[in-house]
């Protein structure tokens, strides 16, 4: 029976929270229990002077610990004036197991460097620290693949460390905390690949020996433990790791945070045979930032953002109002027309207002789409499509989305919003872009 009531092949809670702090390019907060640190990974575009002009890249470690990580002050080693070689035994094997799994050739003359700092130290922070780290690093990896400062993830399969140890019961335990740290007959670190290969194992018995049957047991337990940690790390930089379904033939991923243009996709392409999936279906993958100044811009830009991020075939829509008596506005804008919060009620009534004056013959507009396609290695594919209508004074109907209850189609002499699903999307700006993309996709799937 374990002090804390664990079963012998159980981890601690662990948790890997990503993305915690603002600066670095990959950072995450990772516990194993009360055992918490910080990994923060910075990328820098140069290579130690040893490697210069050799076209491959570097990644390397920091570890160091705070001084109440622990039950008692430790004096800072920045006040001692020189680093423990407790301190730099483990950097090195942090930075020594994170090189066993990443490519330094792809990831070209840049280096990473993963600070590892313990907050709280309960046991095991160097394995927590190898663990947390390698999620740091791949934050930072993704960071250059999105950029598209890399196109191939120098990364070559996940890694992570735990410990195992034999208490003085005899018994073989996983992840042992302080209390049992410190009184282990046995205490062992392995680092291990996804592959289950080893990187490092660090055994002592400590004044006790031990034979090869437990040798081989600690070996099952801490195997089972690394698998574990690897399907957590999976979860927290999911969905790119995962892939999810999105890649599967019969699965279309559009970029689109809205849930009205999500509703009418699904109804197109489910006649098509495919399924649809969105970024509300991801919700931990952050909005693109609509930096474009035309619809052209802001779907390349969000379709080749995500296309990059899940290294799939990605459909984004942008589109907008444009009424002639605005000068075209709200346009690109129409989304946050009436301010970031992006709300259809706040916009439609801006709308109503700014056209307050303006008689109904002056009351034209048109809602276009464009749509842009993105897939690795492919030169993304533009379309678009139109619908021409008049802007009301008063709303009317409650069906789709956005300024559709103000969208007059004036040969069916309803809005937008009076309209059927199937009705809106037989004539929509939204279905005439998606016949364009009918006409225009064999070719360019089969080309470039
Ligand atoms: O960028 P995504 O995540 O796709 O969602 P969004 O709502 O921000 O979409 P856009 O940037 O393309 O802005 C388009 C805005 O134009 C309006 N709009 C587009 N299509 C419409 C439609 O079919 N009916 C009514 N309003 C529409 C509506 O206000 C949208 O929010
Ligand atoms: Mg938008």
């Amino acid at each position: 029976m374990r002090h804390d009531g664990r079963d012998y092949n159980e981890l601690r809670k662990v948790t890997i929270e990503k993305d915690v702090l603002k600066h670095p390019e990959g950072s995450v907060l990772i516990s194993f229990g009360d055992t918490k640190v910080f990994c923060a990974a910075t990328l820098e575009d140069r290579v130690p002077p040893f490697l210069r002009g050799l076209g491959t890249g570097w990644v390397t470690a920091e570890y160091s610990m705070l001084p109440r990580a622990t039950n008692t002050r430790n004096r800072r080693e920045s006040a001692k004036g020189k680093l423990t070689g407790r301190t730099m035994e483990i950097q090195r094997l942090i930075g020594r197991s994170l090189r066993s799994v990443v490519d330094l050739e792809k990831l070209g003359e840049r280096s990473i460097i993963v600070d590892c700092d313990v907050i709280q130290a309960d046991g095991g922070t160097r394995t927590a620290s190898i663990t947390g780290a390698f999620v740091a690093l791949s934050l930072a990896i993704e960071k250059l693949i999105e950029s598209g400062e890399l196109t191939e993830n120098p990364i070559k399969e996940h890694l992570a460390a735990v410990s195992v140890g034999v208490l003085p019961t005899k018994e073989v335990v996983l992840d042992l905390d302080y209390v049992e740290d410190s009184a282990a007959a046995v205490d062992m670190n392995l680092v291990m690949t996804e592959s289950g290969e080893f990187v490092e194992i660090q055994g002592t018995g400590e004044e006790s020996t031990f034979t090869a049957a437990e040798l081989n047991q600690l070996l099952q337990v801490g195997d089972l433990g690394i698998k574990e940690l690897i399907a957590r790390q999976q979860e927290v930089l999911a969905p790119q790791s995962a892939g999810v379904e999105v890649g599967e033939d019969s699965v279309i991923l559009i970029a689109t945070g809205n849930k009205g243009k999500a509703k009418e996709f699904e109804a197109i392409f489910k006649e098509k045979g495919l399924a649809v999936k969105t970024l509300l279906d991801f919700p931990d993958v952050p909005e693109v930032e609509e930096t474009g100044k035309t619809f052209t811009e802001n779907a390349l830009l969000k379709a080749e953002t995500i296309s990059k991020k899940f290294n799939c075939l990605v459909l984004a829509d942008d589109s907008g109002l444009m009424v002639d008596a605005l000068n075209g506005q709200p346009g690109v804008y129409s989304a946050r027309y009436a301010g970031k919060l992006k709300s259809d009620a706040a916009n439609n009534a801006k709308l109503m207002h700014e056209l307050t004056d303006i008689p109904q013959s002056e009351r034209t507009a048109k809602f276009h789409c464009t749509l842009a396609v993105a897939a690795p290695g492919k030169e993304s594919l533009v379309v678009e499509g139109e619908v021409k209508g008049e802007i009301l004074a008063i709303p009317r109907g409650d069906n789709g989305f956005g300024y559709d209850p103000l969208f007059l189609v004036p040969s069916l002499n309803k809005t937008m919003a009076e309209l059927s699903g199937s009705e809106k999307n037989k004539i929509s700006h939204r279905a005439q872009a998606i016949k364009a993309l009918d006409n225009a996709w064999d070719e360019w799937y089969k080309g470039v």
